[in-house]
């Protein structure tokens, strides 16, 4: 089974817009796609006719249905919890915690239901996804669990293109790479239709100062408002 890590350098930087699209064209190339969210924080309530409540993850949908709607939206997202902050506080102001064992069994249970499986974490790669973890220390834990199950490893680091994207993209490859989770693909999201002027310039500073930093196994590219990947990025993770 092949894994693709989407994280990235916060939140609302683009990760599932981006994952879906992997989604979609990993099932375009015949691929039987697994998704999955370990946790949702900001989820909605709904109560049916006949009473029932439940919770909607927004990400976790939109994910399911762009994997084909394999399996059900427990595979896809088993902890949901209301407040839109971190998971871990989301989870105590409700009187829970996030459950780290679930987390990681969540993505076992997808061996051997599918031939690429596409995490997307919670918020970016140090942002807190367990009261002991953050998203980094979840996929490194990933790394540990399933290694005998998984062909190839691929990380994808989504950042909305805006001003201070430098920073942000640099810091978190630095951070990445220091823990031993390299990434394959850095990806601009244009997440409105217009921006700052930066917008313009992001792409080819990145590409020189991530060579400056010795990050040259990462490629970048910038992905436009409404904008699909190109197929050779997918190829390429
Ligand atoms: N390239 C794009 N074109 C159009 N809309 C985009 C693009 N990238 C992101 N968006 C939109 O920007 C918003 C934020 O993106 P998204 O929900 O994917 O972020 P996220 O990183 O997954 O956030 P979270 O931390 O909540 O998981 C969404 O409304 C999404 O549809
Ligand atoms: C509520 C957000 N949308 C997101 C959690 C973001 C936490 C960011 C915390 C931080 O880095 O400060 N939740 C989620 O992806 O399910
Ligand atoms: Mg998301």
């Amino acid at each position: 089974m092949e894994l693709i890590l989407v994280t990235g350098t916060g939140t609302d930087a683009g990760k599932t817009y981006v994952a879906a699209q992997i989604a979609t064209q990993c099932r375009g190339n015949g691929h039987r796609v697994g998704v999955y969210k370990p946790v949702a924080s900001g989820c909605a309530e709904e109560t049916d006719q006949q009473g029932h409540t439940q919770r909607l993850a927004t990400d976790a949908t939109e994910l399911w249905q762009a994997a084909g709607n394999p399996k059900d939206i427990d595979w896809v997202c088993p902890q949901r919890f209301l407040a839109p902050l971190a998971p871990d506080l989301a989870a105590r102001q409700e009187g829970s915690s996030v459950n780290e064992a679930t987390l990681v069994d969540g993505a076992k249970r997808w061996i051997g239901h599918c031939d690429c499986l596409i995490i997307e974490g919670a918020g970016g790669l140090m942002s807190p996804i367990s009261d002991r973890w953050l998203n980094l220390d979840f996929f490194r834990n990933l790394e540990t669990e399933m290694q005998q199950h998984v062909s190839a490893r691929s990380i994808v680091l989504v950042s909305e293109n805006r001003l201070g994207v430098i920073h942000d993209v640099l810091s978190t490859l630095l951070v990445a790479k220091q823990n031993e989770l390299p990434v394959q693909t850095v990806v601009l999201s244009n997440t409105t239709p217009h921006g700052a002027l930066a917008r313009q310039s992001n792409l080819t500073q990145l590409q020189d100062w991530m060579a400056k930093q010795g990050h040259h196994q990462a490629n970048v590219l910038e992905l436009g408002y409404g904008g699909d990947l190109p197929g050779s990025a997918i190829h390429a993770l």
